[in-house]
């Protein structure tokens, strides 16, 4: 089932086909059972994510659940016993819920109040109960509850009136750590005492700083926090709770993303988000000293896991060209087991492209990181068309990850440039706060200038540029199109905002805690509405004069169908190709393999049609 593209003076290139891509696993999730002997994961290997479990010695995985619609990801074994706990949603409606799996099969919801979300915040020490938060006392906050095991009923910890976020909570469970946010670029941590019921603010400072709590040391003592204090990146420091101390734990040249400590502290684990790669660090606590990771050529090593007596590591390895895969470490006789093989094997390697960061000037000087994927037939002689890919946000940062979407584009001629626009995390709290209240210009400009980044490569055709991104990236797509309608030769919107006003003031009840920081940086849809008006392309409809391809979940919680319904309908006024895929069983993303293979091969045959002139396939544009 593959072809080939012959060009005239450039390398012949295999090319595969979207199921080919889409044959290909996605696993996720660690844990190790109580006897140490087999270790759970998610995978979508039946289409959607089941939890699938396999021997730390190797060997077939045996599938735990038989989901067939709704995806399911798993969180862990129970402390002492084969039962497992495992969230999942309807839909993708992000109302998720907290599910128990015995060993017979049997599947119990512990957290079943149909409007409210639940999600996992951590097993008790003592490994007697679960910790959990729920928005079921209240839609707009979420409380802290404690599930006992025996008993399986839960039990009210903290209820939570004042919009913070618990972060962590110490092994004594005597501490919780919680954060609350005061703008998307400033935020302060508080400790509240589960004995005395008090609340302590631990931070003061007038400028923005974020404080992110991040786990309790083992011996209860100290948290450890990341902050941006007194630079551009996060660091790793603790606050002594006794003293009130405050000291540094821990620096890099980039963001530390997160860290954390195996059960009994014998290691600690701190990830740095290194342009756009994942740079794990594991420390032996005793010493102070890393230890040396397991040589594995395939990639980054990510989402480390110790095993309870901490002899064993699961981890998983990753790169641009190659899925993940879990592996596992025993220290004691050292030996690294690969446990899981995603990668189709119909896919040679070889065959995909690797991803090479690369850096451009914007307008004003501005220096702009982005992902840059060129086709192994592109070439002076064969100028190719390119696709700009645009991330969420708008402070996410898209990042040097495996990606079948990505590599199906690349491998069928197009080259992909993935901008991390100034406002993407990664790159310093200036360069963050560089869009905030600018959005839909800045921003944009940053990506017009990624135009020219590319004519510069010298192989790509400067004609044939278009613009394609998710949710924020979506509305980038969007805002492309309507208010510069002449840079971008076509666009591809995956549920992206196309109403700033409407999407503000319908934000899910559960965002409360950060909605005042969401509105100072995008802009409040009661008081700033001329400017969101302004910045919504919705109202700008009539300047897109190129070919549109918008795709969307109909239980997107976060950019309702009524966006993309509304902007292709005034699209289609235009008399401009419009074409519209709605999956009905998918939310913010989409998540089903089929939904996948048919979204993915619909959005090669748009730009195959609009930027390399081919005839659209019959089943394109179809309306599920
Ligand atoms: C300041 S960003 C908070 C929103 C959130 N961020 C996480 O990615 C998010 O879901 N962003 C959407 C876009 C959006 C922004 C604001 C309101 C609704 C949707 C995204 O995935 O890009």
């Amino acid at each position: 089932n593959t072809s080939s593209e012959n060009q005239t003076t450039e390398p012949v290139v295999k090319t595969y086909t979207i199921d080919q891509f889409m044959n290909t696993t996605s696993i996720t999730g660690s844990d190790f059972s109580p006897d140490n002997s087999k270790i759970l994961y998610s995978s979508n290997q039946t289409g959607v994510y089941n939890a699938f479990e396999v021997p730390v010695t190797g060997g077939e995985p045996r599938q735990l659940t038989n989901s067939t619609d709704n995806s399911v990801f798993v969180i862990s074994y129970f402390p002492k016993d084969e039962r497992i706990l495992y969230s999942s949603d309807k839909g993708g409606n992000e109302i998720t819920h907290l599910y128990m799996r015995s060993p017979d099969g049997t599947v119990k919801n512990l957290t079943p109040e149909p409007e409210a979300k639940a999600s996992f915040a951590g097993w008790s020490h003592d490994q007697s109960s679960f910790f959990f938060l729920s928005n079921k006392r209240d839609p707009k906050y979420f409380d802290l509850y404690e599930m006992d095991l025996q008993t399986l009923t839960p039990k009210l910890v903290m209820k939570n009136e004042q919009g913070l976020d618990v972060a962590a909570i110490s092994r004594d469970k005597k501490h919780i750590a919680l954060v609350k946010s005061i703008n998307t670029n400033s935020s302060d941590m508080y400790l509240y005492n589960m004995e005395t019921k008090q609340l302590k603010k631990l931070t003061d400072h007038k400028e923005d700083i974020k404080y992110a709590p991040e786990t309790f040391t083992p011996d209860n003592r100290q948290l450890y926090f990341l902050t941006d204090e007194g630079g551009e990146f996060m660091e790793l420091k603790s606050y002594d709770l006794a003293t009130g101390n405050i000291s540094n734990v821990e620096k890099a040249d980039w963001d530390i993303m997160y860290t954390y400590f195996s059960r009994d502290g014998k290691y600690r684990v701190t990830a740095i988000n290194n342009d756009a790669r994942t740079e794990v660090k594991v420390y032996d606590t005793a010493t102070g000293k890393q230890i040396q990771l397991p040589d594995v050529p395939a990639g980054d090593i990510t989402g480390v896991n110790f095993s309870d007596d901490e002899n064993m590591m699961a981890f998983y390895v990753n790169s641009p060209t190659s899925s993940s895969n879990l592996y596992v470490h025993d220290f004691e006789d050292k030996e690294t087991k690969q446990l899981t093989n995603t990668m189709n094997p119909d896919i040679n390697q070889e065959d995909l492209v690797k991803t090479e960061v690369v850096r451009y000037k914007s307008y004003d000087g501005m220096e702009i990181p982005a992902l840059l994927m060129k086709p192994k037939s592109a070439g002076p002689k064969n100028k190719v068309p390119a696709v700009l890919w645009i991330h969420g946000g708008p402070g996410g940062q898209t990042r040097l990850n495996y990606s079948p979407l990505m590599q199906y584009l690349v491998n069928h001629g197009y080259a992909v440039l993935a901008v991390n626009n100034r406002g993407s995390s990664g790159y310093g709290k200036t360069f963050f706060a560089a869009d905030d209240q600018k959005h839909g210009d800045v921003d944009l400009k940053d990506v017009i200038e990624a135009k020219k980044y590319l004519a510069s490569t010298g192989y790509v055709a400067e004609d044939k540029i278009g613009i394609m991104g998710g949710s924020y990236g979506g509305y980038m797509v969007l805002a492309g199109l309507a208010f510069t309608p002449d840079e971008f030769a076509v666009g591809v919107n995956l549920f992206g905002v196309a109403n700033w006003l409407r999407t503000l003031k319908s934000i899910p009840p559960y965002w409360e805690s950060f909605r005042e920081a969401l509105y100072k940086e995008m802009g409040n849809p009661e008081t700033d509405s001329a400017a969101l008006y302004n910045k919504s392309p919705l109202f700008f409809a009539h300047q897109i004069k190129k070919p549109l391809m918008v795709l969307q979940g109909a239980n997107d919680p976060r950019v309702l169908k009524v966006e993309s319904d509304e902007i292709v309908e005034a699209v289609k006024k235009n008399n401009v190709p419009v074409e519209y895929v709605v999956f009905d069983d998918e939310g913010h993303g989409f998540v089903k393999k089929e939904n996948q293979i048919e979204g993915y091969s619909a959005i090669l045959a748009f730009l195959d049609t609009y930027l390399k002139g081919k005839p659209t396939p019959a089943n394109s544009g179809s309306q599920k």
